[in-house]
């Protein structure tokens, strides 16, 4: 599946330096990538623009690839299934509850994401997954998102605990999957575990 990182919510207008949901829909996309913890941290994305980006998304016939997860204060905090609650509630406040059903939510706890992350361990990971499935589940009148990934220094070392021991339904890789071996070991592993397991890299081609 072929997916942006990122797309504007408008349909079109004055918008320097972004593409519209149709732009990616007719150069081949059929999943968007939101609210990222980078984009949310630099570029400004808010639970706000996040939603219209649901929004838009799915009036395009694109699938979105909603990312939550808390900092690690909140982590610290004992915060996090409060946060991220909160992040994915208002992300699917624009959609029908019969639309949640196309949404993917990765979660991707801040703390653990790239070169200066701390690894996540399942216990720590998988209440928080359970806590968005149940949320999804709740808010799309019973069935759900489509998938809750995992994502955040996934790597071949730890894919297969991860997709064992915390309700993911697949992985969010980024570093791990850059290179092609990288991402055939990943899949090798998953499909160990779960078949037709969705691996979504957010390698940059
Ligand atoms: O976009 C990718 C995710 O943020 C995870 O990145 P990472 O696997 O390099 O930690």
């Amino acid at each position: 599946m072929l997916g942006a990182q990122n797309a504007h919510w408008a349909a079109e207008g004055a918008g320097t330096g972004e593409i519209s949901m149709r732009m990616a829909a007719d150069a081949g996309a059929q999943l968007v990538e939101m609210g990222h913890s980078e984009r949310r941290e630099q570029f400004g994305e808010t639970d706000e623009t996040v939603a219209r980006k649901a929004r838009a998304a799915v009036d395009h016939g694109l699938t979105p690839l909603i990312c939550v997860g808390e900092p690690g204060a909140v982590r610290a905090a004992g915060d996090a299934e409060r946060f991220v609650t909160a992040q994915v509630r208002a992300a699917l406040s624009r959609l029908r509850p019969d639309e949640i059903s196309q949404t993917l939510i990765a979660y991707e706890p801040v703390w653990a994401i790239g070169l200066g992350g701390t690894p996540a361990m399942p216990e720590q990971v998988a209440p928080v997954m359970g806590r968005i499935t149940e949320e999804a589940h709740l808010l799309g009148a019973g069935a759900g998102c489509r998938a809750v990934l995992y994502g955040g220094g996934v790597d071949a070392a730890n894919a297969a605990t991860l997709l064992r021991e915390t309700p993911a339904d697949g992985l969010f890789v980024g570093r791990a999957a850059w290179s092609v071996d990288g991402l055939l070991r990943l899949l090798a592993i998953g499909r160990r575990y779960v078949e037709a397991v969705p691996v979504v890299s957010s390698h940059t081609v």
